[in-house]
């Protein structure tokens, strides 16, 4: 079985009386990227503050690095580099002296700062004033000053949320890099399943802090089903012909029903010919992972 550097067991957490995360089981294999999905206030930020100690749970039920959180605390937190809401940027210093100035409070050699501005993309920028950053700038700085300390887990809370475009794919290719080129494990999260699917080895998706999937980003595909769409020149008329034999087929500009098989598409194709129908296009469409996502997260 492959080694988890992150493991809550059946993980409940309230605010007041509010029910903030019921159950939840995070599995995060070593060496992935999991991506953590939710819609706004699902409970995300909530694990992640839990998973980073900054919020306590009574219940002995998270694990890092195989180690319950609470009793290994101060080994634990020393492997892990996070980057919760805004990163803690001093603004009228340069890129280089914010690191800096961590390294000398972490008491990491100076050595590594160039390196570190190089694995982020901000070499060119380490003497521009930080405040001159651009958003996407300041959270690779952000990522940057995690890294100091040389991480084996990194966890970073929506950290393209509010970037443009360019921004959001150099923190893409970035957070690529430190899982394939420095062995990092990194939980990353985000209420956008399009940006995940492009990044994640493995997903979790939650709702209203339970945990409604989770698996490989492989597995996830697998959920979705496939679609025949269908164009004629009278749906209506096609919708009542193949009604009684694909009762779950529906009508949204288009005939869309189940995929089964090619010979199924031949079939559906020859059928509405007979029935003197033109048949504008008839194609197979995987259902895109918005639509999965909308379908998991309303069950
Ligand atoms: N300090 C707090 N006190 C009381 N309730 C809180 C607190 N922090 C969060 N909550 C509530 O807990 C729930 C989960 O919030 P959380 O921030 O974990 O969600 P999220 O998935 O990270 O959402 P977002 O993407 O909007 O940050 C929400 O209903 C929120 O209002």
């Amino acid at each position: 079985m492959q080694e988890l550097i992150i493991q809550t067991k059946n993980l409940n957490f309230n605010f007041a009386q509010q029910k903030v995360l019921n159950q939840l089981s995070l599995e995060v294999p070593k060496g992935g990227i999991y991506g953590f999905l939710g819609p706004n206030g699902s409970g995300k930020t909530t694990t992640i503050k839990l998973l980073l100690n900054l919020l306590k749970s009574d219940e002995k039920n998270i694990f890092l690095f195989g180690k319950e959180l609470q009793e290994n605390r101060t080994e634990i937190l020393k492997k892990i580099g996070s980057l919760v809401e805004q990163p803690a940027i001093y603004p009228h210093l340069t890129g280089y002296e914010n690191l800096k100035t961590r390294a000398l409070l972490l008491q990491v050699s100076k050595s590594k700062i160039n390196k570190i501005l190089d694995i982020v993309g901000l070499t060119d920028a380490a003497n521009k004033k930080s405040e001159k950053y651009s958003l996407g700038m300041k959270q690779r700085l952000g990522i940057g000053l995690a890294l100091l300390d040389d991480p084996e887990l990194l966890i970073l809370d929506e950290p393209t949320n509010g970037l443009d475009p360019n921004g959001i794919i150099e923190i893409r290719h970035l957070i690529k890099d430190l899982a394939a080129n420095h062995q990092k494990t990194i939980f990353i999260s985000s209420h956008l399943l399009a940006e995940i699917e492009r990044i994640a080895t493995h997903v979790g998706i939650i709702n209203k802090g339970k945990m409604l999937f989770q698996g490989n980003i492989h597995e996830l595909h697998s959920l979705k089903t496939s679609l025949i769409c269908i164009e004629t020149n009278d749906n209506e008329a096609a919708q009542s012909i193949l009604k009684s034999k694909y009762p779950s087929l529906s009508l949204n500009g288009h005939l869309e029903i189940p995929f089964e098989s090619l010979e199924q598409m031949g079939f559906i194709n020859h059928h509405l010919i007979q029935n003197d129908l033109i048949v504008y296009s008839i194609y197979k469409q995987k259902k895109d992972l918005e639509s999965l996502f909308l379908d998991i997260t309303n069950a």
